[in-house]
């Protein structure tokens, strides 16, 4: 199997890092960045051929050639761009899957040769660890085979989602832009904790481990997140005084989940 990276920045990165990490048996992974610097970098970070666009015009020709599946991990402006200089050579059997946030399958099928199959993926970075959650909807030329191919695949690298593409802009207010939520959160613990009185070193230790444990508590089998916040609160204790506080939170995420979403709503308008 060859798979093509166009793209090989953080997020088609943490992918094919997952991929290697899999040790699929005869797979073949090509990547282009754009800069001569970036696919320098690129090759020896994951010690695969990396070509740069930037230099060689038909650098993502080369690499698309017989490829099985083409990873499409450019930023959201440059993706019809991308795959209108591909589409012309893709093979009718290659499957095109984005990572982009906000291009719709119908923004990328109008570029692409009738009946191009295509998977809209939205993934997070986690992927880099082996922790990810990606979601995916199909195209409309892609059949049930091809999707449960690219998820099988997927899920070599991360947890992977079926959802349908209506659903895609709430996935990323969610999953997508979700790790930056809680690095968010680590950094104001952090903060938090240095201003109680802690060193900065003892507070990142402790932030950071509590919220790797409380993950981890999360992910055991039939984990309920309600139950495992009463089991913490003692009656009157320090905990049930700390989330008085953080009462408004609750609205916050909300508000937070969806502007993300509207935010990628807004992006696919603005790419039309
Ligand atoms: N980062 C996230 O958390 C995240 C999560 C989910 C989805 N996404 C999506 O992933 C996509 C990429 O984001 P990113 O954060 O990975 O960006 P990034 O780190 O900037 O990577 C973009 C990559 O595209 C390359 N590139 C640009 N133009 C190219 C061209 N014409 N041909 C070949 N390669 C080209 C860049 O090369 P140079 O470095 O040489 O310019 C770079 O390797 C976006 O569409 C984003 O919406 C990102
Ligand atoms: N990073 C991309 C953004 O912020 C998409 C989800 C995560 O737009």
């Amino acid at each position: 199997m060859k798979i093509a990276f166009l793209g090989l920045g953080s997020m088609n990165g943490s992918i094919l890092h997952g991929l290697q990490q899999a040790n699929l048996p005869n797979t073949t992974f090509v990547a282009t960045c754009h800069s001569e610097a970036s696919a320098a970098r690129a090759a020896e970070t994951y010690q695969i051929t990396v070509e740069a666009s930037g230099v060689n015009p038909d650098a993502n020709l080369a690499a698309i050639e017989s490829a099985d599946v083409v990873l499409i991990g450019v930023k959201p402006a440059q993706v019809t761009g991308l795959l209108s200089e591909i589409a012309e050579d893709l093979e009718p059997k290659t499957i095109v899957v984005s990572v982009a946030a906000a291009v719709t399958v119908a923004q990328m099928e109008a570029v692409l040769k009738p009946g191009q199959p295509v998977v809209r993926t939205m993934p997070n970075t986690p992927t880099q660890v082996g922790a990810g959650v990606i979601g995916l909807c199909a195209g409309t030329n892609t059949n049930a085979e091809q999707l449960k191919s690219v998820q099988e695949l997927l899920d070599q690298a991360a947890q992977t989602v079926v959802v349908d593409e209506a659903q895609m802009d709430a996935l990323t207010g969610v999953s997508g832009s979700g790790p930056a939520y809680v690095f968010h959160f680590a950094e104001t613990l952090i903060k938090a904790g240095v201003e109680a009185g802690l060193d900065e070193q003892t507070a990142q230790e402790l932030a950071i481990g509590t919220i790797a444990g409380a993950a981890k508590m999360l992910q055991q089998d039939n984990a309920d997140p309600e139950n495992l916040r009463v089991a913490v609160t003692s009656p009157n204790g320090t905990t049930e005084a700390a989330l008085r506080q953080l009462a408004p939170m609750g609205e916050l995420v909300e508000k937070a989940v969806l502007a993300a979403r509207d935010r990628a709503a807004e992006i696919s308008a603005e790419l039309d």
